[in-house]
């Protein structure tokens, strides 16, 4: 079997032309300008990468985007005073403090300084706690696109089987939380999972979200299961970096009946998740109906 190649690229410009539509409403029929600041500690490299990405497809879509680059060794009083300004401003409708923060900051501490209205990371405890009890919250980008690509692959996901590898905050947790959401049987596994590989074979859907290069091989997948690929790792290979995900792609794709490749899977849709969860904040802020097929 070669597996349907999902391709988050193309998915996520189409989930980006929706937002921009909704963008084009918001302004013609209540003269409404959905924004969206971002938060940036320190130099990391892929993070002023991802940051910058972020302004420009605001931009892009037509929102207004704000941009604090905060030197590294900013104090937490500072910060949580920046987001203090930014959770009062009513321009602003979406907050998202790029992760990782610098060590000296404590992270739980500034995620939960974030209104949870205007998180559109999702990551509050009270979005945590809506999404675990199945009310309406802010949902986290990267899960968000993970179900979007699922469901617009199977159509219902009731009933089926469903394996997520890895228990972080920002991926493993709440994409357990959505599939749950969806009527799937749901696996959370981890590193001290006993028989993963006996584990993951019985998953009609895998999630791969461990940030261990290539560690999922294609033995483990049930023939004719999707896998969804959250890694991003980079690696030298014959001399040269390369972006790989979790999954082993090539031995993967020859069993399963659908993945999603690293790079142009699940990354782009984080973005275009993230501007969604814009529009709807704002329309949530406006006591206005929510974009439709834009939420969990
Ligand atoms: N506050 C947050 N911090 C971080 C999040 C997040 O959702 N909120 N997620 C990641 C980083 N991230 C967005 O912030 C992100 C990661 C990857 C991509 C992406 O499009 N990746 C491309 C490859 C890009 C490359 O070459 O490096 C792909 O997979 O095709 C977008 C956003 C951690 N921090």
């Amino acid at each position: 079997m070669t597996a349907t190649i999902i391709d988050g690229k193309a998915f996520a410009a189409r989930v980006r032309e929706q937002v921009a539509e909704h963008v084009k409403r918001l302004k013609t029929d209540h003269g409404i300008k959905p924004g969206l600041a971002v938060v940036l500690v320190g130099e990391d490299p892929a993070s002023q990468v991802y940051v910058r990405s972020k302004g420009k497809m605001t931009v892009e879509v037509g929102m207004n985007s704000v941009e604090h680059k905060l030197d590294a060794d900013t104090s937490e009083a500072d910060l949580l005073s920046l987001i203090d300004q930014l959770n009062n401003d009513p321009e602003i409708h979406g907050i998202l403090v790029q992760l990782p923060l610098p060590k000296h900051l404590d992270e739980d501490l500034v995620i939960n300084s974030v209104a949870p209205e205007k998180d559109v990371d999702g990551f509050h405890i009270s979005n945590v706690g809506l999404l675990g009890t199945g009310q309406k919250s802010m949902v986290p980008c990267t899960p968000l696109g993970c179900l979007m690509m699922l469901r617009d692959h199977h159509g219902s996901l009731s009933g089926m089987d469903a394996v997520v590898i890895g228990r972080s905050n920002i991926v493993g947790k709440p994409m357990a939380q959505l599939l749950l959401g969806d009527s799937c049987t749901v696996t959370i596994a981890h590193s001290r999972t006993k028989d993963l590989a006996d584990v993951v074979r019985r998953a009609d859907i895998v999630v791969a979200a461990v940030g261990r290069p290539e560690m999922v091989p294609g033995d483990w997948i049930k023939p004719g299961a999707t896998v969804i690929d959250v890694g991003i790792n980079r690696i030298e290979r014959d001399g040269k970096n390369k972006l790989v995900g979790d999954a082993d792609f090539d031995s993967c794709a020859a069993v399963a009946g659908a993945i999603t490749p690293v790079p142009g899977g699940v990354g782009p849709m984080t973005i275009a998740c993230l501007l969604a969860n814009t529009v709807t904040a704002c329309c949530r802020a406006n006591g206005l109906a929510e974009p439709e097929g834009l939420t969990a």
